[in-house]
């Protein structure tokens, strides 16, 4: 699992270190894997790090410093490395290391014009920015704002450019602890993040400015809850439920599904796939005859029935999807959300909600529905305002309800009312298509079904239980992700298609992570 941490909480852990006057090994060993990332990039473009062109851009804090090492370890290993000094300070005793390892500093004042420099950097091989780290405070300004964008005026956009940029702890220009981008920001292709990421880096627009990401493990420990944390393949393959020689049907999960009507008999054909694609025992689908029909036309093993949730057994409930104008739907998601079990609430079953539930209750909001749910309690948003800080939203939300909520997206934001925050990543925007939700919502009624009766299921995750219903809407949300990708290396997205993608994104997942035998 990705863990980030604030940087009060980064600060706080370095303490102990710097007390013991170890800050100057932490920051060599900051450098050491901030240059050993830029050798790795240099190889695999072919370049090779003898003879590349480095520039390293230096803020007057540490950060500055890590960069400004790492430019030495470069120029030792033969790189020919120009420090551009962007503030009046400078970390004094790295930009000598960096000159008598053979490299430049150029200090660049006020008055001076950026664009020379900027040109020089836009033609180099790698950028190293070490303007801003854990100190920044706003967005980039004065002399660093200005060269930045005359470096971006000279080498073109990320994805255009022939310079790598590698981002020494985070982006210049990102906020530390939200993400947020109110300016300019130096986007990276590389981000060599130390101690653990910050959460700027899994949020908003810090993410997507921050490339890849690589995170150092400096030994730093945390006291407090990480800020956002982000699964990885091994946690979605640990959360699984794999069947096993005693399982039957039922004990494997059986996830009721309340979707779909006159209207839009569709999201019950895509929900019921897409659960049945995700692995459990049985769905069995409550709704219009007419709609189990196309049910069964696409899920033939699925049990349908046109009567109350009450006469049908299940471990989980996924109530909502296409469930418009039709009053036995409604009544179905209400009773469901009623029921104890867990269940996942989309769509027009948002208006069943009471005024509160427990974590068990998982929603599944796009950002107008949010909108809608937070003003039906008195709380007015613009649904822009939800798009621009959906972790903040989807945690107000999640506080007020009680539910687990998550907030649909390309960046899926999943928040638990203990404040717990996930964020995933996984997606293709190719995924931003009618219907899409649907089947992420049959995806994480599934996990809840197989997961629902599991005890161990949230110590597998690694988290405390109230937070087992966010883990699980978070792994929905990778699983759809990556079905997402899998399916657009084909071509554009066909919503119906993609439970065809969950199965070997599921064996991929588990065969990644399967014990040594
Ligand atoms: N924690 C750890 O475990 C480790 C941390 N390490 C490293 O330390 C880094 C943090 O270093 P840091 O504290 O010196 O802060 P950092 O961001 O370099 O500079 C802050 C200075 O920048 C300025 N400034 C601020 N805002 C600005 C703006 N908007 N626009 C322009 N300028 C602005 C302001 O200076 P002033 O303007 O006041 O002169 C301020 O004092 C951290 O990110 C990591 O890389 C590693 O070495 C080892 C382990
Ligand atoms: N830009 C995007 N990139 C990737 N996925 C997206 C993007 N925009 C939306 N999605 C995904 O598409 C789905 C849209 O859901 P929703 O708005 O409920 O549509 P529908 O009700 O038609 O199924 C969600 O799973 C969401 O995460
Ligand atoms: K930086």
């Amino acid at each position: 699992m990705l863990e980030a941490f604030s940087g009060s909480d980064v600060r706080a852990a370095e303490a102990p270190f710097l007390d013991a006057g170890q800050g100057d090994a932490l920051m060599q060993r900051a450098a050491h894997a901030l240059a050993g990332v830029v050798v790795g990039l240099l190889r695999e473009s072919g370049r090779g790090t003898y003879g590349a062109t480095v520039v390293v851009l230096a803020g007057s804090g540490n950060n500055g410093a890590d960069a400004l090492y790492a430019g030495e370890r470069l120029a030792r290993r033969g790189a020919s490395v120009t420090a551009v000094i962007l503030a009046d300070r400078v970390h004094e005793e790295s930009l000598r290391a960096l000159e008598r390892a053979g490299g430049t500093g150029i200090r660049v004042d006020d008055d001076a014009a950026p664009e020379d420099l900027a040109e020089h950097a836009a033609a180099a091989d790698v950028v190293i920015d070490g303007i801003l780290g854990i100190g920044a405070d706003g967005g980039l300004r004065g002399r660093a704002l200005r060269f930045v964008q005359a470096f971006t005026a000279a080498a073109g956009p990320r994805g255009t450019r022939s310079a790598l940029v590698v981002a020494c702890d985070l982006p210049s220009g990102i906020g530390v602890d939200d993400g947020r981008v109110t300016g300019t920001v130096l986007a990276a292709d590389a981000t060599v993040t130390f101690g653990a990421p910050k959460p700027g880096l899994l949020l908003g627009d810090g993410a997507a400015a921050a490339g890849e990401l690589n995170v150092v493990d400096l030994g730093l420990s945390f006291s407090s809850r990480p800020s956002v944390r982000s699964l990885l393949d091994a946690d979605v393959a640990a959360l699984i439920r794999r069947p096993t020689t005693q399982d039957h049907k039922y004990s494997r999960g059986v996830l009721g599904v309340a979707a779909g009507s006159a209207r839009y008999p569709g999201a019950a054909v895509l929900a019921v796939g897409a659960a049945l694609a995700t692995g459990i025992g049985m769905v069995r689908y409550l709704g219009p005859e007419a709609v189990a029909a196309l049910v069964h036309q696409r899920s033939p093993e699925a049990v349908a029935s046109t009567g109350p949730v009450s006469g049908a057994r299940s471990q989980a409930w996924l109530v909502g999807p296409g469930a418009v104008d039709d009053d036995e739907q409604r009544q179905r998601a209400a009773d469901a959300i009623g029921s104890g079990l867990p269940v996942v609430v989309d769509a027009e079953a948002l208006t069943q909600l009471p005024e509160r539930v427990g974590s068990h209750v998982i929603l599944t909001p796009h950002a107008g529905e949010l909108s809608w749910l937070l003003a039906a309690r008195g709380l007015e948003t613009e649904r822009a305002d939800i798009e621009s800080e959906p972790a903040r939203y989807a945690l107000l939300a999640a506080e007020v309800t009680g539910a687990t909520v998550l907030l649909k997206g390309f960046a899926t934001t999943v928040a638990a009312p203990s404040g717990a925050l996930f964020v995933q990543r996984d997606a293709s925007p190719w995924l931003a298509a009618a219907g899409s939700g649907d089947t992420l919502s049959g995806i994480v009624g599934a996990l809840a079904a197989s997961l629902a009766e599991d005890d161990r299921a949230a110590d597998r995750a690694g988290v405390a239980r109230e937070d087992l219903w966010a883990v699980v809407a978070a792994a929905g949300a990778l699983i759809h992700g990556r079905a997402g990708l899998r399916a657009a290396a084909r071509g554009p997205v066909v919503v119906s298609d993609l439970p065809a993608d969950i199965g070997p994104v599921i064996a991929d997942l588990l065969e990644e992570c399967r014990p040594a035998m």
